[in-house]
């Protein structure tokens, strides 16, 4: 039967990325996505801005909700100190096989754990499962629809703390309206937008940067 998307960018990472070389995994894909086939990667642009709020939170306990091929988990593992607990959720079983091997390619296998599963059963196991108090980093990319409910599932597990950061992918295309109005009219988050555009597009996208305050 005919492979798949993520399939076929796997075979380009493993054809033309040098393993070990999470910059050069980055950059097949980017390449694949740019040269060959779109694909819902975070991208270089909006990568280039995750990777400098990473840099600048320097967290401990790291949680991504939406692996899809694991571009944005291997832009995120390549920047950790070594210790830090990352978990990286995917609901679409095929998507966590390609992951798993891209993230491998990359040499970052022992830095973050590709958890199967979706954010509404997995966020309330998070303490017994992972042995996570709070996170310090998280990255919402998943289903747009999801970012809402999912935000009050963390603050309502005590998964925030006064100064945890989560940064949504998305937030103009395919858009997350209500997760926007939410984060911008509570007086518990400090919020910050960062304009570009859809990842290898000229359609304005964004990433907003909220910080709970507690
Ligand atoms: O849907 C997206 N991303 C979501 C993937 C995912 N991978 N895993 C999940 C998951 C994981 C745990 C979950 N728990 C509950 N739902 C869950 C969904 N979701 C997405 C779509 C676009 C896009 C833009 C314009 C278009 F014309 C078409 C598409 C762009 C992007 O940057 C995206 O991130
Ligand atoms: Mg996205």
């Amino acid at each position: 039967t005919r492979s798949t998307r993520p399939q076929r960018m796997l075979k380009a990472v493993q054809k033309n990325a040098t393993k070990g070389s999470p910059e050069s995994v980055i950059s097949a894909i980017d390449y694949f996505c740019k040269h060959s086939e779109w694909a819902m990667n975070v991208g270089d642009e909006k990568g280039s801005i995750l990777d400098s709020v990473v840099t600048e939170v320097n967290p401990s306990t790291v949680l991504e909700l939406g692996t899809y091929c694991g571009y944005s988990t291997v832009r995120i593992a390549r920047l950790l100190s070594p210790g830090t607990k990352f978990i990286t959720l995917e609901f679409n079983p095929a998507n966590v096989t390609v992951a798993r091997q891209i993230i491998a390619h990359a040499g970052l296998q022992d830095k973050v754990t590709v958890v199967e599963g979706s954010s509404g059963d997995l966020i309330p196991q998070m303490k017994e499962r992972f042995g996570i108090t709070t996170f310090d980093f998280i990255f919402l990319d998943h289903w747009k629809d999801r970012y809402l409910p999912d935000i009050k599932l963390f603050e309502e597990c005590g998964l925030l703390r006064k100064g945890s950061v989560l940064l949504a992918d998305n937030v103009i295309c395919p858009g997350a309206p209500e997760y926007l109005e939410y984060v911008r009219n509570s007086p518990r988050y400090e919020n910050r937008y960062y304009p570009a555009h859809l990842e290898y597009t000229k359609v304005e996208d964004g990433l907003e940067k909220s910080v709970f305050l507690g």
